[in-house]
This record gives C-alpha cells, structure tokens and sequence, in this order.
C-alpha cells in the first residue's frame, strides 16, 4: 500500500503540550512518503514490508495529497508532524528524516488501528478496535509519536511527547505509559528484526519523571537473537540526551505459530 500526503501551513500551535513543552512554534512539514503494513493476529506484531516497499528515486505516486492528514478509507498516518508537536519533537523528526535520505533509516508510518490499513485485509472494515497508543481522537492530549528503524543497527527510536492526558504524578507522565512507549518501540524493533513477536518480559528502571509536553526519545536495540528469543535494551532520554527518564530491558519470543 502505498500512501502520500503533502502538509502545507499550520496555524500556530496552542496545545497544552506545546504551552508546556520548551518550544512551541509551528512549521512547515514536508511531504513524506511511505509504505507500511502492520497487523496484529493472535497478540503477534508483524510490520511488513516497509523495508521494501518504498520505491527508489524519490516520492512515488501518491493516493492522497491534502492539506489534512491522510484520512484517506480512515487510514490517517499518525505518526506525520501535526499542530500539536512542539519546536523540540518537529526538530527531532527533522534530524530523523534526514537520516533517511540515504536509506539506513526507515520511518514507520503508524495508524490507530491494527488492521485497518492493509489493503484486503480480511479484517477491515468498521472495527471498534483501537491501537492502544493511538486511541485518543483529539492530537496532542494522548501520545504524539513517530519511530524510525535502522536494520544495519538492529535499532529503533521513537520519539514522542506525552500529552496532558497522561497524567501520573501531577504534571509528569504515567509510568504504565513509559512502560508502553518502551514496550512499543522495543517491541517494534523486535518485529522489524525477526518478524512477529510477543512481550514475555519487561524489566524497567524509572530514573526520572517525564514532564507532560516534554519530547523524549525511547531507543532500543536488538542485543541478541538466541533462538525464538529476543533480547532488546531501550533507553529513555530527554530530547537534548541530557536527562535519562528510564532504562529498560525486554524480551521478546518469535511467534512459534504465525
Ligand atoms: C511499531 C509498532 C510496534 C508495535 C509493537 C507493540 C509491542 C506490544 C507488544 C505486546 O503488548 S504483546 C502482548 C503482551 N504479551 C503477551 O500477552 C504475551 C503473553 N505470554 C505468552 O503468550 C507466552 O508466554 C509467550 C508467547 C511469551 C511464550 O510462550 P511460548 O509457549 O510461545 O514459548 P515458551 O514458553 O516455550 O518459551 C520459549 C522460550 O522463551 C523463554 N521464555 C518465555 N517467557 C519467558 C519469560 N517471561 N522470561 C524469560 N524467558 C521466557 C522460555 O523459557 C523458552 O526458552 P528456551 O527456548 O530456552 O526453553
């Protein structure tokens, strides 16, 4: 599948993410192209194709083309700048999508359902079925996130900013929720790794509480495949590297039976 989408201006954002967060001011997005398909079957993870289908020589065709996010049959991909993201989160999507011009990184579009975003997939269709991390209808008051993959480094970063809706402590992030986004990003690199996996273990240390508004990064690598096993180590840090929030390590077991 593939699914274009070109952004134009924005108004300036007013969030409470962005009141809260370090930056704030809007900019342009440039256009993205992507392919991606992602399903869940089972409680396995599979991402396919996205490390392939990304045509050579530039932007391929586009399906959709607004000045919205692409809506197009309901697949909006999530994880494109919108009016919520701080100066902080845009500038780290930038740095992002720039290292994937000579292909060692891949952004991973992301959806709010598991399914809903494969063309003939036999479950598409109305599905009450949300994506856990995406399953806030308003942007900027749950999870605002985007993952990049690199193969060579067995290497998945997500960089995100946690919306006031997450609240644990007063004003800092649920810590459930840091657990998800390392869950997430571990478990996606995982996926990208060795293909569909489910979360047998997740040991995390909090080191510092995540302020909401604030852009943090989560970044996770594949330490080892011991058979159907996957260890993976992740790391919160704030945007600038100079805070750890949280370390991490998970393992993932290959899905024997899909
Ligand atoms: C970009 C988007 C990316 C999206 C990523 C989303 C990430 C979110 C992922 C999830 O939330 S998945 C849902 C939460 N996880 C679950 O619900 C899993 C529940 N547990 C199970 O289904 C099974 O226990 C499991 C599949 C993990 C393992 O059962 P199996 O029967 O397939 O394997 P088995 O028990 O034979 O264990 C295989 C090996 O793993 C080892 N193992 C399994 N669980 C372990 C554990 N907890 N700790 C340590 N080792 C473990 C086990 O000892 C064994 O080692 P050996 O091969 O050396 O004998």
């Amino acid at each position: 599948m593939y699914v274009g989408v070109t952004w134009g201006t924005r108004a300036p954002a007013k969030s409470t993410s962005d009141r809260l967060s370090a930056g704030g001011n809007d900019r342009h997005t440039s256009a993205a192209m992507l392919s991606i398909c992602a399903r869940h079957t089972r409680g396995g993870i599979y991402l396919c194709n996205y490390l392939t289908t990304q045509r050579a020589g530039g932007p391929a065709p586009c399906h959709v083309s607004t000045s919205q996010p692409s809506l197009s049959k309901g697949h909006r991909d999530y994880s494109l700048p919108n009016a919520s993201w701080s100066q902080n989160l845009q500038d780290l999507y930038n740095k992002y999508q720039e290292l994937t011009k000579n292909g060692d990184w891949k952004r991973l579009p992301s959806y709010n359902t598991s399914v809903h975003h494969r063309e003939g997939d036999p479950m598409d269709g109305e599905r009450e079925n949300r994506l856990f991390t995406r399953n806030l209808d308003k942007d900027g008051v749950g999870l605002e996130y985007c993952m990049f993959y690199n193969k060579a480094e067995k290497r998945m970063v997500c960089i995100f900013q946690p919306g006031p809706y997450l609240e644990g402590p007063p004003g800092f992030l649920h810590g459930g929720c840091t657990a998800t986004m390392i869950d997430s990003t571990a478990g996606g690199g995982a996926v990208c790794t060795v293909g569909p996996v489910f979360t047998a273990n997740l040991n995390i240390d909090y080191r510092n509480p995540i302020l909401l508004g604030s852009t943090a990064i989560a970044d996770s690598t594949v330490e080892k495949v011991d058979g159907r096993k996957v260890y993976t180590r992740c790391t919160v840090r704030g945007h600038d590297d100079k805070v750890v929030y949280a370390e991490a390590t998970g393992l993932f077991i290959k899905s024997s039976n899909l």
